[in-house]
């Protein structure tokens, strides 16, 4: 099974920083919570941290799980841990993603995330 880390921003206004993919591969186009495949080795936190200086040149704070869950797609399933976190040092910037937006969390339903977001997307617009 696949291990990706995921990271919930959250800025000092309570906004959430939210990630477009690429288009092609797995959820082409779709939004997602910034993060990756664990390497072998890296806990899900180093993962996590690893994953956001290269996708978007920031130094994460880590404010700890806010949920695990594994989610079966056609060619696979993924385990995830989402993480809350904040921005250490850096402001993100667009290495690998489409787009990079901060929302308020009940904006973030108008987003069309990755099938196995749904859950947390609802949770975090309902304000939990
Ligand atoms: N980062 C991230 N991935 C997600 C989320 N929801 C979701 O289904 N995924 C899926 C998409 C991908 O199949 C997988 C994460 O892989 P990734 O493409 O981000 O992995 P990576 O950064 O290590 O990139 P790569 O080296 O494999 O290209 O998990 C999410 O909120 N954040
Ligand atoms: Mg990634």
């Amino acid at each position: 099974m696949i291990d990706v880390a995921a990271a919930i921003i959250c800025d000092d206004k309570g906004k959430i920083l939210i990630c477009q993919r690429q288009g092609g591969g797995n959820c082409a186009d779709r939004w997602e919570f910034p993060g990756g495949k664990r390497e072998p080795g890296e806990s899900m936190e180093e993962c996590l941290i690893r994953e956001c200086r290269e996708e978007l040149g920031i130094c994460l704070e880590l404010d700890g799980l806010y949920a695990d869950l594994s989610y079966a797609y056609p060619d696979g399933t993924i385990h995830f841990n989402f993480f809350k976190a904040r921005i250490q040092s850096g402001t993100a910037a667009m290495n690998v993603h489409q787009k990079i937006c901060w929302v308020a969390p009940e904006r973030l339903l108008d987003f069309d995330f990755c099938p196995a977001d749904e859950g947390i997307v609802r949770h975090l617009a309902a304000g939990r």
